[in-house]
């Protein structure tokens, strides 16, 4: 088997990418950053620090990398078994012309195999997603052979990757906690279904993926908002931080209600999921900043994200949401000067004001309840 990974980042390098090599399928990355390309293709091995209570290297061997706007990436469309990402919600769209151009080739050169496409985002359905994308860069002729060919597979992707350390000058050095949980949707895929040690199979993919996006997400942002707020650097400082820690750990919960009502979750063991996920933002062994964990701040308070969308969810069943709302306060005020989005969002308050600026980001009705109780939450905090 062969496979082709857009982005060789941290999540490319120490999660998805390990388990395609480890399985001993063939993987070549695709990626735009040269130094990593080059480094890929000179060594075809990089170390995995796989760190908690007992840490080891483990080594990836067998691996090499080309750019993914190249024609070398578009002939391996035409010719792999599987081509998964991990890039980013918002760099989809770029590198769906490279698959669409791919795609075809593989249509012209009346290459039948089933091919498989999983993206490894965090966002709902963003393979269903990527395919849109792909389809409006395909002319239409090629559509339904798309259709009968080609598997687009949504997935829930779970392992927390940081950035390498500062001090480290190897580009593909990667450190990942010893969790990690990839499910995946059975139901899409063409073909024989793969066996992948570490990829789970499910024809009940949206439970899994809104358990994920909306727990350890949903706490993992506000762990960041309001860590930032308290002044810690990391996660790790702000999840330890008791006032931090009691309005993630209630907010998981009242995400969690809705979670347990929609999906009929077993309620002692989704209390087991949301310890075992405070015990994880713990982690001694990961430097994990608050600036990695609340990037995009306009992504993440966008109406299907880990903010809004549990919110819209207690809405919906009537239940309690103040750690939600006192979380969505807390991400109107992140900072970064490092991150356009946070600054587009600090713009956006100074000129239209809280109120007006949470309900065009969120979707969320600006003369609604729960908006009134964001803004006053807003205002008191420092
Ligand atoms: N890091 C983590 O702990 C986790 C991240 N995720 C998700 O995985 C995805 C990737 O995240 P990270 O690996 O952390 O980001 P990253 O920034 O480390 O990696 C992204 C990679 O994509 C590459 N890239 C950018 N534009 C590209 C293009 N046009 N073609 C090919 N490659 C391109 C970048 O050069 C980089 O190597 C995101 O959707 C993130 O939400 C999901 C679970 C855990
Ligand atoms: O990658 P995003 O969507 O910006 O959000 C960061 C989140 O992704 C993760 O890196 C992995 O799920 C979490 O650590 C964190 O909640």
């Amino acid at each position: 088997m062969k496979a082709l990974h857009f982005g060789a980042g941290n999540i490319g390098r120490g999660f998805i990418g390990k388990l395609l090599a480890d399985a001993g399928i063939e993987l070549i990355f695709a990626d735009v950053n040269q130094a990593v390309l080059d480094a890929l293709n000179a060594r075809h091995q990089y170390p995995v620090h796989v760190v908690g209570e007992q840490a080891q290297v483990e080594t990836v061997t067998g691996v090499s990398a080309v750019n993914s706007s190249s024609d070398e990436a578009i002939a391996l469309i035409a010719e792999v078994d599987i081509v998964t990402t991990a890039v980013g919600p918002q760099i989809l769209e770029r590198i769906a012309g490279s698959i669409a151009r791919g795609l075809a080739k593989r249509s012209d050169s009346a290459n039948s195999r089933p091919l498989n496409i999983i993206a490894c985002e965090n966002m709902v359905c963003g393979t269903s997603q990527l395919k849109q994308h792909v389809l409006a860069a395909l002319p239409e002729n090629y559509h339904a052979w798309i259709e009968q060919h080609v598997g687009f597979v949504d997935s829930a992707v779970d392992r927390i990757v940081p950035p390498g350390e500062a001090g480290s000058n190897d580009p593909l050095e990667v450190t990942v906690e010893t969790f990690s949980e990839w499910i995946v949707d059975k139901t899409q895929f063409k073909g024989e279904l793969p066996t992948i040690p570490g990829m789970e199979l499910t024809d009940n993919l949206m439970a899994f993926v809104e358990r994920k996006l909306f727990t350890l997400n949903t706490g993992h942002a506000i762990t960041a908002y309001l860590g930032q707020l308290a002044g810690h650097q990391t996660i790790r400082d702000a999840i330890l931080d008791p006032a931090v820690r009691a309005v993630v750990k209630g907010a998981m919960q009242e995400s969690g209600a809705v979670l347990i009502k929609r999906y009929g979750f077993d309620a002692e063991k989704h209390a087991a999921y949301i310890e075992k996920i405070l015990g994880r933002f713990e982690n001694p062994y990961l430097k994990d900043d608050v600036e990695r964990v609340g990037r995009q701040p306009l992504r993440k308070l966008s109406a299907g994200d880990r903010l809004i969308k549990p919110t819209l969810g207690t809405l919906e069943y009537q239940l309690p949401h103040d750690n939600l709302v006192t979380g969505i306060a807390a991400a109107m005020h992140y900072r970064s000067a490092l991150d356009p989005q946070a600054q587009e969002l600090e713009a956006l308050l100074n000129s239209v004001g809280p109120q007006a600026a949470l309900a065009q980001v969120s979707g969320l009705d600006a003369n609604s309840e729960v908006v009134a109780a964001v803004v006053k939450a807003y205002a008191v905090m420092p």
